[in-house]
């Protein structure tokens, strides 16, 4: 493992569907450490820029890697957590949300390795920190179904956290999410970025996170049109 490998670095990034730009010319290099908050109005290409760092869909043109390696011949994935837009959870199947969150750990199962020498504490307590955080402790043994969509879309956070990973990636975690998620949500990224994880964030408004975030990249019409470290921004603004 090189910790100096950048966890993304996309060069001539392009994306074209229907015949049309959807992305294009993006470089985006993500470092270690850093909070990076992807903005944009509907439609600029942000959720497709998320999906191409992460080998979700496949570049017209251009380079993309995670941690040094092309997406197809990555194999770490447990470094990586990511949080979608939205996800009909448990497919309509009565999951509970302790069942969600712990399927976060599924990266960290060892093809290889036996299940009996399997670290079961550690999954549990990663579980337990997981559901801590986001503030749904109470909530885990009812079904993820049931939720209401913010309380969702910190299932889906919280299983992320339960994978432990590096690096995260989050689409519009509090878009339509009520003000106690939002808070939530806020406060799992402070403990993040004080633990030095890098996180990409993309998100229509900064809002609560705003303080936490250390550089945005502006997105219009599938090309980068800003890229500033956040104490360029103007925060008093
Ligand atoms: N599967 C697809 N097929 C065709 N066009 C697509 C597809 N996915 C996205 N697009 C188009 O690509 C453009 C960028 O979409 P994308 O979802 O990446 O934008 P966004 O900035 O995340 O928007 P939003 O803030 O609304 O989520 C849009 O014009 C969208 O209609």
């Amino acid at each position: 493992m090189n910790d100096d490998l950048a966890p993304f670095a996309m060069t001539g990034g392009l994306i074209r569907r229907d015949g049309r730009e959807i992305l294009a010319g993006v470089d985006l290099h993500v470092r270690t450490g850093e909070v990076l908050a992807i903005l944009g109005p509907n439609g600029a290409g942000k959720s497709t820029l998320v999906k191409a760092l992460l080998g979700l869909v496949p570049l017209a043109a251009g380079r993309t890697e995670i941690y040094g390696e092309t997406p197809a011949r990555f194999r770490d994935w447990k470094r990586i957590g990511y949080v979608p837009q939205r996800l009909p959870i448990g497919g309509g199947v009565p999951v509970t949300v302790r069942e969600v969150v712990a399927s976060g750990r599924i990266t960290r199962t060892s093809r290889w390795l036996p299940a009996l020498f399997h670290d079961r504490t550690a999954d549990r307590a990663a579980v337990d920190n997981a559901l801590a955080t986001v503030g749904l402790t109470d909530r885990a043994r009812e079904s993820a179904h049931l939720l209401s969509g913010g309380q969702q879309q910190r299932v889906l956070i919280a299983r992320a956290l339960a994978g432990e990973p590096d690096v995260f990636v989050m689409d519009e975690p509090t878009a339509g999410v009520d003000a106690r998620s939002q808070a939530a949500l806020a406060s799992a990224l402070h403990d993040l970025a004080g633990d030095g994880k890098t996180v990409v964030l993309v998100t229509h408004e900064l809002g609560p996170m705003e303080p936490l975030i250390t550089r945005t990249v502006q997105l219009e019409g599938g090309r980068v049109v800003g890229d500033a470290a956040a104490r360029e921004l103007g925060r008093s603004a």
